[in-house]
């Protein structure tokens, strides 16, 4: 695809532990294209955390492990150990990040102005990459620099609707209230003017009502810039509202991708299908599929969804189904639930 932005290539990896290798994600793709909004979508516990915190570079070193695929950020290796310095100027510049709860992220101890020029004098448009390292104490932060910087702070809380931005530089993160704080984390997010924005659940922690205009805001900044936003969500109510296409996680791999429209009007996996029945009245969680998760120690060989799944067949049990694509949409089973891609899966078949 060449408008790709993002590309997560059959991405294998989890976390060794007490009971064994954990495989979080077992060969997960996904494709982000410049200035659209992707939902992550899935039940708890599937990976989508896990698969942010991959493309973000921040998963425990000592106990992950990589197994295979990898991910391509505007041709750049995520993964390889020999490409640090050109992941550096990715992470938090070129891909920034709004977290599930604004207070955890926001230092207790610093005002929001400090925290703000702490931000912009290693992540500021204006600052050149490269150069020579310094110790965090000797790096400079030229004045000029830093008059630009603190001009761009104050227009982009006014952007995210912050009143009287001068008094709020002034005030700890625990005297503004959590919409609040989450609107300054959508500014902080946007601030280093990135390609990608990765938001992870981040209205979880929100009253209802403020929910609604965070993603509103949300979805209107990313679309005046042309950013990408990649958004984990529970909740298809929300994902439905500001997306442009929807990725569903299932045990560790993406099994359907489709335009929003059609992820809703013509759900083709199993799983989507029965995760849309699952929503109560007006959107929502997601809960009440029967069944469980399979175990990450010990994932069943073939589809991963076997055995919740009503449509399985001897072929789910042994070998794992391959991503059948229709015309911009993806989806990885033997017995999906339209004739478009069931066809498109004959054809694929009869070729092998
Ligand atoms: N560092 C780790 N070590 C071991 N297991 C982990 C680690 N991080 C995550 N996991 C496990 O990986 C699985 C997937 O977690 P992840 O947070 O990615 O799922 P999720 O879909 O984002 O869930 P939620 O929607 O609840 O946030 C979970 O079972 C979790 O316990």
């Amino acid at each position: 695809m060449t408008d790709a932005l993002l590309t997560v290539d059959g991405l294998s990896l989890g976390f060794r532990g007490e009971g064994g290798f954990a495989h979080i994600l077992s060969d997960a793709n996904m494709t982000m294209r410049r200035g659209e909004i992707m939902g992550l979508v899935g039940e708890s516990g599937c990976g989508k955390s896990t698969l942010a915190g991959a493309i973000l570079g921040v998963l425990p070193r000592t106990s992950l492990q990589v197994r295979g695929g990898t991910i391509n950020f505007d041709g750049i290796d995520m993964l390889s150990g020999a490409n640090t310095r050109a992941q550096e100027s990715v992470r938090g510049r070129r891909v920034t990040f709004i977290p599930q709860d604004p207070f955890t992220s926001l230092n207790p101890v610093f005002t929001i102005g400090q925290q703000i020029t702490e931000l912009m004098k290693w992540k500021s448009p204006r600052r050149a990459p490269g150069g020579v390292r310094l110790p965090a104490l000797m790096t400079p932060y030229p004045r000029a620099r830093r008059r630009a910087d603190r001009d761009q702070v104050m227009e982009m809380l006014n952007l995210v609707q912050l009143p009287n931005p001068e008094r709020l530089l002034k005030k700890y993160p625990h005297e503004v209230s959590g919409g609040q704080r989450q609107r300054l984390m959508i500014a902080m997010a946007l601030l280093p003017e990135p390609d990608l924005i990765i938001a992870d659940e981040p209205t979880t922690a929100l009253d209802v009502t403020i929910q609604a205009q965070i993603l509103g805001l949300l979805r209107s900044l990313a679309t005046d810039r042309g950013v990408a936003v990649m958004l984990t969500t529970h909740d298809l109510g929300s994902a439905y509202e500001i997306c442009d296409r929807i990725t569903v996680m299932y045990a560790g791999q993406d099994v359907e991708t489709a335009p929003v429209a059609e992820f809703f009007n013509r759900p083709t996996h199993p799983y989507t299908a029965k995760l849309l029945d699952s929503l109560p009245e007006g959107g929502g969680g997601m809960t009440g599929i029967p069944g469980e998760l399979p175990s990450f120690y010990a994932p069943p060989p073939g589809c991963r969804f076997q055995t919740r799944c009503e449509r399985m067949t001897e072929a789910c049990k042994q070998r794992p189904p391959s991503d059948i694509a229709g015309p911009d949409h993806v989806v990885r089973c033997f017995h999906p639930l339209h004739a478009t891609i069931t066809d498109a899966l004959a054809t694929k078949e009869a070729s092998l």
